[in-house]
């Protein structure tokens, strides 16, 4: 369903992202991970059209989305929503408006001047909330949530989309371990009840493991590993972050002792 075939970026003389290749044939949840500078975000970016390939294909059960202009473009983005480290709301806005704007791409110009939404999407940027355990938070203005809350109201917004597939670009970074926890649950959830697809660029290692079916490892642009989270030992870790023996996965642990047990729901928090 998604095949990348040798995609480049370069940015002038930097090439960001060389000749990346893999295919995916069924929804699953997959972690990049690399270190800084890798080439992670760069690749998101060209998945979603935010970023124009130099050169390769992205296809999409068969169809190349680098080709795609105008609204085809537009129509694809929304089928593919995206999830940033800031969580990009209004801050100043509700809650429940900020969910809402994940349906703007199918909406005249004259309803969201006026702010105008049918009863029916209202129904459901609630439900989505509810699922996501922040219902009672729908008429807060989203600067008043924490990190986690707005993280999971940014997720509300991209499934408003009903999108195939979920990019996600660092989406714990700016979080707590324990918000880290519940927003990589309700990424897991997503994929398991919904069979969407999430990607995500992730800094540490435990959370690919623990979360992800597949790790994709960058290193200076290229993918460097591409295997189950058993494959990713240590040593092959140490590989693609580039560092040397006293390479210690600790530093890019989320873990927290009193979390031990995963938690099964997030509505149930
Ligand atoms: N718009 C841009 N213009 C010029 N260079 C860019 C641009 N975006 C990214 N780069 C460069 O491309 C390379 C890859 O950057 P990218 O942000 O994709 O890496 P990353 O792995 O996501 O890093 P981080 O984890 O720090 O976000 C870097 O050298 C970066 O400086």
């Amino acid at each position: 369903m998604l095949q990348l075939q040798a995609v480049t970026k370069t940015f002038g003389a930097n090439t960001a992202v060389h000749a990346a290749s893999f295919s995916v044939d069924r929804p699953m949840m997959i972690g990049i991970i690399g270190s800084s500078g890798a080439g992670k975000s760069t690749l998101l970016r060209m998945m979603n059209c935010l970023t124009p390939a130099s050169s390769g294909e992205i296809l999409v059960n068969g169809r190349d989305i680098t080709k795609l202009r105008g609204a085809e473009k537009r129509d694809w983005q929304s089928h593919c929503a995206m999830i940033f480290q800031q969580f990009n709301l209004v801050p100043r806005l509700d809650v429940v408006s900020n969910v809402l704007h994940g349906t703007l791409n199918r909406r005249s110009t004259l309803a969201t001047m006026f702010n105008l939404y049918p009863e029916d999407d209202i129904i459901r940027a609630i439900d989505i909330l509810d699922r996501l355990g922040i219902a009672e938070h729908a008429p807060k203005r989203a600067e008043a949530l924490s990190g986690g809350q707005q993280q999971r109201v940014a997720i509300a917004r991209a499934l408003m989309q009903d999108p195939t597939i979920i990019l996600a670009d660092e989406p714990i970074a700016s979080l707590d371990p324990m918000n880290a926890q519940l927003v990589m649950q309700a990424l897991r959830d997503i994929h398991e009840q919904d069979g969407r697809m999430v990607i995500a660029n992730l800094h540490t290692l435990d959370t690919a493991r623990r979360y992800c079916d597949r790790v994709i490892g960058m290193r200076q642009g290229r993918i460097v590993f591409d295997g189950t989270p058993a494959q990713l030992t240590t040593g092959v870790a140490r590989d693609i972050y580039g560092a040397d023996a006293s390479f210690s996965e600790a530093t890019t642990s989320t873990q927290i002792e009193t979390l031990s047990a995963r938690p099964e729901t997030v509505a149930a928090q």
